[in-house]
């Protein structure tokens, strides 16, 4: 079975080059600008290019409203949507009409009884980024490098698409793999060697521990 992988937060040159080399399926570029990450979209539009033919480029956004949505979407031309703020179910079905873009749903998680969330967009995200809750104070409703009980996923029907993401890194993605076999990683400050900066070396690192974990698994 096909793993996707999404690199998150890519800036530069030589990080989007480091995640396509290394086998990214998907590349994330933010539009949140509180985050250490953020690009503006004529910047992402440039390093999506690159992209084009080799990896999916995501536009991640959080309770964005339409014009802002329309600048993003005109100046990169995303493969998909990601919103990660608080958007419903309505707003998730408005935005894929207006953009004809598949979303993905970002959903976060700390205990099993916050999977009820995912119930109201099924059939309408077209798929979810399982993530972790922020922790107290953090300002990013994403990329703070923390992680969740992996074993809550353990129950999901396995036709269900999603990525899974929060706090993965090289070191532990074998773990959430066994206990969770998800369809999808999805991976941002652990590639990173400060706030916003992603490191090469450890995105070849990460990309080794998943193919390690994934022999493992066939053996
Ligand atoms: O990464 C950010 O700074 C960010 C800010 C605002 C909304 C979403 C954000 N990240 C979204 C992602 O998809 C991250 O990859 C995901 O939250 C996992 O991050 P990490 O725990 O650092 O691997």
């Amino acid at each position: 079975m096909a793993l996707d992988i999404k690199i998150c937060g890519l800036k530069t040159d030589e990080a989007l080059a480091a995640a396509l080399d290394n086998g990214a399926s998907h590349v994330g570029f933010i539009f949140f600008a509180k985050s250490p990450r953020y690009i503006h979209p004529n910047d992402a539009g440039r390093l999506r290019a690159a992209a084009r033919g080799r990896a999916a480029a995501v536009a991640v956004t959080v309770d964005a409203d339409d014009a802002f949505l329309d600048e993003i979407v005109t100046a990169m031309a995303p493969d998909m949507l990601q919103l990660h703020g608080a958007e419903s179910p309505e707003r998730v079905t408005e935005v894929k009409a207006r953009y004809q873009l598949p979303v993905m749903k970002a959903l976060s998680l700390r205990a099993a009884d916050d999977l009820t969330a995912m119930a109201p967009y099924r059939g309408i995200a077209d798929r979810f980024l399982l993530d972790a809750k922020p922790p107290k104070g953090s300002d990013l409703p994403g990329g703070n490098g923390v992680t969740f009980d992996w074993r809550i996923l353990s129950g999901l029907d396995a036709g269900l698409d999603y990525m899974l993401s929060g706090g993965l890194n090289a070191g532990n993605v074998g773990e959430a793999m066994a206990i969770a076999n998800p369809p999808g990683l999805d991976i941002s400050s652990g590639v990173e060697s400060a706030p916003g900066v992603k490191d090469v070396r450890l995105i070849a690192e990460f990309f080794a521990a998943v193919r390690a974990a994934r022999k493992n698994r066939a053996a």
